[in-house]
């Protein structure tokens, strides 16, 4: 992407500063009670783990998926924490052989959870041994080379894999099938950003009027990793300029940022607009889409259609995406019907 954007769900750079990294552990929700919102998950997973416990056994295994930011891999946090368990962590990516796998599961304790970032990008061939792995709890693997190679069979402690990822589409069948639990997350409430904000104001000693959460919290793209990201930024502002976080300062803040009253930045509304003045109300392809603005395909699959579907700016149909209405008029664009 080009131009940073302060509203990207995913981790940027400035994040990763020593200071952000900090904060940004000490907001983490580390037990149920402080994890808002997502009821009905939290609803299955205290059953579970409650059940787990009583057995002494460990839970079944879990995938997490949905949009960037929704808390997924807090979710997994609060699942090991709650079952007083180790959390090892790992992504796709980075797992790139089937030893590698093979060494990450061997060096696993009785009842560790295993949490896989990023899943569906496990190589297939890794993918494989993972299945045995999360069914029986037994790792098949080659030890030599050519005639003298053999397969052993080696017996693994019990074990729970904590899958994340942000595309169900592009996990395997065979793979998904092996997860007992698969939960969605969904966008926040406005109420529940709400509380995320008032929350983390009051961990980062930030003073925030009520007014000006009400205000941040239906700009937050429903989203919790940007609601914090828009405190600090408006934070920022109020220290700079003078005052705490109140309306006027959140208003000059957000202004200052080209954030509008639904959470749509520049790049939303430059990818709206495109799509408009070359479409109009027809269908547009993916691929096209991106073309339009520059971006990758799955940036804007990942990054921006979610929230645009969710406040119905976009509409999904068989033959391509649609720009809806609603969309045209918060755009202040003329929609004629039957294009
Ligand atoms: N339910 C929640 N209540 C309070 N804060 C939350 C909640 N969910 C997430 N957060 C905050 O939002 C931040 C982002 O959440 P998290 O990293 O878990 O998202 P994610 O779904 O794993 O995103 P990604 O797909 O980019 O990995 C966390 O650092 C946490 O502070
Ligand atoms: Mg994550």
């Amino acid at each position: 992407m080009a131009i940073e954007r302060i509203l990207d769900p995913e981790v940027i750079e400035e994040d990763r500063l020593e200071a952000e990294v900090k904060e940004e552990v000490t907001l983490r929700p580390s037990s149920f009670d402080e994890y808002i919102g997502q009821e009905k998950i939290k609803k299955n997973l205290k059953l579970a783990i409650s059940a787990a416990k009583k057995r002494g056994d460990c839970i079944d295994h879990v995938l997490l998926y949905g949009p960037p930011g929704l808390g997924k891999t807090t979710m997994a946090n609060v699942i090991a924490k709650e079952m007083g368990v180790s959390l090892r962590v790992t992504s796709g990516p980075a797992v790139e052989k089937a030893g590698d796998l093979a060494s990450i599961l061997t060096n696993l304790q009785d009842g560790d959870i295993l949490f896989i970032d990023e899943i569906h990008r496990l190589p297939r061939t890794v993918e494989e041994i993972l299945y045995s792995a999360m069914e029986d709890y037994k790792l098949d693997i080659i030890i030599g080379k050519g005639p003298a190679a053999r397969s052993v069979r080696l017996d693994l402690p019990r074990f729970t894999v904590i899958g994340a990822t942000t595309k169900t589409g592009s996990l395997s069948a065979p793979l998904r099938d092996r997860f007992g639990h698969i939960y969605r997350l969904e966008f926040y409430t406005p109420s529940e950003i709400s509380l995320i904000i008032t929350r983390s104001a009051k961990i980062l000693g930030i003073d925030i009027t009520a007014k000006a959460s009400s205000m941040l919290s239906t700009r937050a793209r429903l989203t919790p990793r940007i609601a914090n990201r828009l405190i600090k930024r408006v934070r920022d502002y109020a220290e700079v300029n003078g005052g705490i976080v109140d309306e006027e300062n959140t208003k000059k803040a957000l202004k200052m940022l080209e954030i509008d009253e639904l959470g749509l930045d520049s790049a939303d509304r430059n990818l709206i607009s495109s799509v408009i003045e070359n479409y109009n109300t027809r269908p547009v392809g993916l691929n096209t889409m991106a073309a339009l603005t520059g971006d990758e395909p799955s940036t804007i699959e990942d990054f921006y259609e979610p929230y645009l579907m969710q406040i119905g700016f976009i509409h999904r149909t068989p033959r391509g995406r649609i720009i809806t209405r609603k969309a045209f008029n918060h755009l202040g664009k003329e929609w004629e019907d039957g294009e």
